[in-house]
């Protein structure tokens, strides 16, 4: 399956010459290389599965009623110093210890109330995700086990992981400790951040400077830094991109409108790009038709067992 949709060019707020047409071949990550043309032939669907475009955050559904109170909650709560904790709190990995596909089985107990597009158990969305990237990237077998685990920091809704409220799990992301970007949806919500009231924070960088690289941001706590964390501390072997893509994926504000863009580095932006092509697949591979897990899991046992430990601490 090949998704082909036009990708907003961050560069035109990053780097005003440069021009990303997706026309050159883009080196990155020490030889992993983003090809230049989408390889097969699969179109985007233009409507998710009630009707209405993706990520359509105003559209006139019970769903979005439900979508926008978590939006509403995930503003107001999460802050600087709620972020900090849960760092501190979630790098104990103290909560279990078990392996990646064990996890994935968890997710089929998850549903995720901030996504517009989707309300089918999680498992089936990472499948979808990953199998819609192994049919136009065969032979990137780490974007596949990427896609895989890419959500399974949302089991951090369940008991044994705390367990946290869905504000503080899924969504997109957004830094604290400085201004927030107007792309973020219902942006209005942030209004009742007591963050908003913070002067060192009221400002376009806040705390940052430009270039300081988003591994030195405060990006809101959820499934994506959890993962990235629990991916890093086992000692996975995944290339510097997959761990990029975990870490990062629910960034829209950045990845899709550009803003924040002032604080990465060279790093970041190089891996971006596999993000672009990453997102494709995150969102529009969202369906009913269900994939076969049985089917597939012997595939993607072989991958887990090429970049991961068998047990994790999570
Ligand atoms: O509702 C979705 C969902 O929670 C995704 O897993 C996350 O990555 C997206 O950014 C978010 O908008
Ligand atoms: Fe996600
Ligand atoms: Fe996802």
């Amino acid at each position: 399956m090949t998704v082909i949709v036009s990708q907003p060019t961050l560069e035109s707020r990053v780097d005003d010459h440069k021009q990303r047409d997706g026309c050159e071949e883009l080196v990155l990550d020490g030889g992993f290389v983003v090809p230049a043309t989408n390889p097969s032939g699969f179109e985007a669907p233009q409507n998710n599965f009630y009707g209405n475009s993706f990520r359509d955050y105003y559209a006139q559904t019970e769903r979005q009623k439900t979508v926008e109170e978590f939006y509403r909650q995930q503003h107001i709560n999460q802050t600087y110093d709620f972020v900090k904790n849960m760092r501190e709190e979630y790098a104990k990995l103290d909560k279990a210890v078990m392996s990646i596909w064990e996890c994935c089985e968890l997710l089929n107990k998850v549903v995720d109330e901030s996504d517009p597009d989707l309300d089918e158990p999680q498992i089936q969305h990472l499948l979808q995700s990953a199998e819609a990237i192994r049919k136009d990237y065969p032979d990137e077998d780490w974007l596949h086990l990427t896609a895989l685990i890419h959500d399974l920091g949302k089991v951090l809704l369940l008991p044994e992981f705390g367990p946290l409220p869905q504000w503080a799990v899924v969504g997109d992301t957004f830094p604290l400790g400085c201004a927030f970007d107007e792309s973020n949806v219902h942006h209005k919500y942030f209004k009742e951040n007591p963050d908003s009231k913070n002067p060192a924070y009221a400002t376009k960088n806040g705390i940052y400077q430009d270039g300081c690289g988003l591994e030195n941001v405060m990006i809101s706590w959820g499934h994506d830094d959890y993962m990235y964390l629990v991916a890093k501390e086992n000692g996975t072997t995944l290339p510097y991109a997959g761990l990029f893509i975990v870490r990062f994926h629910s960034f829209y504000p950045l990845h899709k409108h550009g803003a924040y863009a002032q604080l990465m580095n060279e790093q970041d932006k190089e891996s971006l790009k596999w993000l672009h092509v990453f997102n494709k697949y995150d969102l529009y591979s969202k369906s009913k038709v269900h994939v076969d897990v049985e089917e597939v899991k012997p595939y993607y046992q072989s991958l887990i067992k090429k970049y991961f430990p068998e047990k994790l601490r999570w």
